[in-house]
């Protein structure tokens, strides 16, 4: 899609990120969409008069010296090998009596540190329920889900909270950024909420958003981003707090061919190159071939398991295919 420039208004932390000027005071608008993304980053744990502390130190993160901003942060690669995901024996039961569902009957798998994984599944399969369990959105019937050696399902609320905030960083199919934030606001608040002294923030925001090649929108709001440079941005924001995991939920289902292969490039490049593992539900069976593994789930359960080794994407893609045909080819190439 044609990128429509609109001059950027005046931000809470001046136009240009690289020179963030003098902190305004954030709108009332500013303050409940602080209170929105504070809570997604840590629903439970979230106490009133947060989003007000929360606000000052991004303002004083973005309005610290450019000079301290060269203390560029970058996630050290991981290497293969220990898993950082375990899922063992989850089932998920919705309702009761007369109408109960398994959503999921028993999904036992691990995703090893440094892995990029693929979930595919026909439509109900399970998919959705398996990574609102991984991110603690909802919760298993049984079985155990274990992160970082830390087995979430005996969490209390408070370590939930927390355990979201620190470990994992959530893409969307829409990018989830806060509309009254600019990109760079946007990003420098999950490292706000999670406590990052506010004189290294501008510093890791730049460099983050540099390697994702979104450093051109730092200072745009998301109406005036394209699809594809808000997904680098959400992409951004989920990488610059390093968590162990990176959950994605069909990161490219909303954009067109290209600007998905763009961002399947980015996803790719974080994992080979930033060390990042990511975990990703798609229906697209082209999104898929990005990765390294494919989980098909079926009926609640992992029916088949593709691994790509050293075949080319193409070739993997077209295994890929073949599994989905199987499964009642519902998904595909984008178009
Ligand atoms: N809150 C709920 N209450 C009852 N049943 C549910 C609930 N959420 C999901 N289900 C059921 O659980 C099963 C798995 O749903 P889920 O959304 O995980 O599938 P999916 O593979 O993500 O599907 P899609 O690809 O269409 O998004 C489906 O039969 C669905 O109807």
């Amino acid at each position: 899609m044609a990128e429509v420039y609109t001059e950027p208004t005046p931000s809470a932390f001046g136009a240009n990120p690289t020179d963030p000027g003098t902190p305004l005071p954030l709108s009332a608008d500013d303050r409940s969409a602080l209170d929105g993304l504070a809570a997604a980053f840590s629903r439970d744990a979230y106490a009133p008069g947060a989003s007000s502390a929360a606000a000052g130190r991004v303002a004083q993160g973005a309005g610290a010296s450019a000079a301290a901003s060269h203390g560029v942060h970058a996630a050290a690669p991981r290497p293969a090998g220990s898993p950082i995901l375990s899922v063992r024996s989850i089932e998920k039961v919705f309702g009761s009596r007369d109408s109960v569902t398994h959503a999921l009957a028993g999904v036992s798998f691990d995703v090893a540190a440094g892995e990029f994984v693929g979930i595919m599944g026909p439509s109900g399969s399970g998919k959705t329920t398996l990574l609102n369990c991984v991110s603690t959105i909802d919760t298993v019937t049984s079985g155990h889900i274990i992160v970082g050696g830390r087995d979430i399902t005996g969490m209390s609320r408070r370590q939930l909270a927390k355990f979201r905030r620190d470990d994992l960083g959530f893409i969307f199919q829409d990018s989830n950024l806060l509309d009254t934030l600019t990109g760079f606001e946007n990003i420098s608040l999950a490292l706000t909420i999670k406590g990052e002294p506010a004189r290294s923030i501008p510093g890791k925001v730049n460099a983050m958003a540099a390697r994702l090649g979104v450093d051109g929108v730092l200072s745009k709001y998301p109406y005036q981003m394209s699809g594809g440079q808000k997904q680098r941005v959400a992409a951004a924001r989920a990488m610059v707090c390093d968590p162990k995991l990176i959950l994605a939920d069909e990161p490219t289902g909303a954009l067109d061919s290209r600007a998905a292969t763009v961002m399947l490039e980015i996803m790719e490049m974080m994992n080979t190159q930033m060390g990042a593992t990511i975990m990703m539900v798609t229906h697209d069976a082209f999104a898929a071939s990005y990765t390294n593994r494919v989980l098909f789930i079926k009926d609640g359960a992992v029916f088949n398991e593709l691994r790509r080794g050293d075949e080319s994407r193409d070739a993997f893609f077209a295994r890929i295919m073949e599994v989905v045909s199987f499964l009642g080819g519902e998904a595909g190439h984008v178009s």
